[in-house]
């Protein structure tokens, strides 16, 4: 595989600009390098993928030529048989951000990650507008079971009354669509894109936009500029709360991420497993070093009931986050069992908290969603009464 950033001059990168300034509109006005900007390119099994950079406004321009462009790179460069192309759109002018804890950088430009103690350490970046919150759901693994929850969470935040908006920021693997049971691609209004309604939310995944095949192989500046394109480029219309299924781990992408979003918070899903919890930590420390406040903790898979005989069993250990939650001083949230129930309705698309409101799981999930609304509605509350006493 190679790969490359938007600094590097390389041999194919030059290859690559070359094609850009030949491929033209039809009336030959202009080309695709007068409308984009080559971001980054990698090849992977013989496919050249190319994201290319563009302003808001050329974008419907650009749409229209790339199948001529991805036929015209499908063999520009060595090991590709094949082309495949994305855009990554950028604002013209920045959002405007109502209040995040600090203001954004000057020229919105990215604001140094900041780990090391010393000054400012707070997430940042602007608030989609109309978004009261924005909250992460996380995990330090992959697996884990983060994305159901962060479904059956937003879901659940719906049927306690709040206006919920969930983006699927799991570029890797985005399992939204499958669990939402949205095949639609979203609608798009004036250049923006208009998240598809479901199970009473608003709901938004890469996985809508692109084959999930081609999503899973992206990396560094792809993988940023499709969650820039995410941030920037939907409407979500006026919501109390935006629930972002982060992707696993706490690498850069994340830091990045958690720190684009102005997070108010972050919900941590582990299981009871030593090795999980561990990683739980991590993710735990990556949110506090970022002044993001950790909501609490989830133990998932915390238990299996035989649906049968109602047996209880231990499968991975039980209790191991609520100790962990008590040990790194955040609340704990709740225990969700490992039941066959929340994996079939997940992949029939309905969350559980819809499909069995009244089961021991949909139960679990709504409780979870009353904690965490209660929560939300104190965080919502705050930030009126402080833009109240700003007026
Ligand atoms: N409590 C549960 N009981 C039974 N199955 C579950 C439970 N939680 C999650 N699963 C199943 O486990 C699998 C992984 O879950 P999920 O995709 O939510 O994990 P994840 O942490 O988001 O994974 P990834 O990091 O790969 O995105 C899915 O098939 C899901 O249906």
């Amino acid at each position: 595989m190679t790969m490359t950033s938007t600094e590097r001059t390389t041999p194919e990168r030059t290859t690559i600009e070359n094609v850009l300034r030949h491929v033209r509109t039809p009336d030959g006005t202009a080309c695709v390098a007068d409308l984009g900007r080559l971001d980054a390119f990698m090849v992977r099994d013989g496919v050249l993928h190319v994201a290319i950079a563009t302003e808001r406004s050329h974008a419907q321009r650009l749409q229209a030529l790339l199948p001529e462009l991805e036929q015209a790179l499908a063999h520009a460069v060595p090991g590709s048989t094949g082309a495949s192309v994305i855009l990554t759109a950028h604002r013209a002018t920045p959002a405007p951000a109502p209040a995040p804890a600090a203001p954004a950088p000057a020229g919105g430009g990215h604001r140094p990650l900041n780990l090391g103690g010393g000054a400012p350490k707070t997430a940042t970046g602007p608030l989609p507008a109309g978004v009261g919150v924005v909250i992460a759901v996380a995990s330090g693994k992959g697996g884990v079971g983060k994305s159901t929850t962060a479904v059956n969470l937003a879901v659940g935040l719906g049927l306690e009354g709040l206006k919920v908006g969930l983006m699927d920021a799991d570029v890797h693997g985005p399992s939204l669509p499958r669990m939402m049971g949205m095949g639609d691609q979203p609608e798009v209004r004036d250049s923006r894109l208009i998240p598809p309604h479901k199970w009473g939310i608003s709901a938004m995944s890469i996985g809508m936009l692109v084959d999930e095949g081609k999503a899973m192989i992206w990396r560094g500046p792809m993988v940023m500029g499709a969650i820039n394109q995410l941030l920037g480029d939907v409407d979500w219309g006026a919501l109390d709360v935006l629930v972002v299924d982060m992707p696993p781990g706490t690498g850069d992408a994340q830091l990045t991420l958690a720190q684009k979003t102005a997070l108010a918070g972050a919900v941590i899903v582990s299981t009871p497993q030593d090795i999980a919890l561990l990683d739980a930590r991590r993710g735990i420390a990556m949110f506090e070093k970022m002044n993001v406040p950790v909501l609490g903790m989830v133990e998932n898979m915390s238990y299996f009931c035989c649906p049968n005989c109602n047996h209880r069993t231990e499968l991975f250990g039980h209790g191991g986050a609520r100790a962990e939650a008590e040990k790194m001083g955040v609340p704990f949230l709740g225990e969700i069992p490992l039941l066959a129930d929340i994996r079939a309705s997940a992949d029939a698309g309905a969350p559980i908290v819809i499909a069995a409101p009244d089961s021991a799981a949909g139960q679990a999930y709504r409780a979870l969603a009353h904690t965490v609304a209660g929560a939300l509605r104190r965080l919502l509350d705050k930030k009126s009464k402080t833009a109240t006493e700003k007026r």
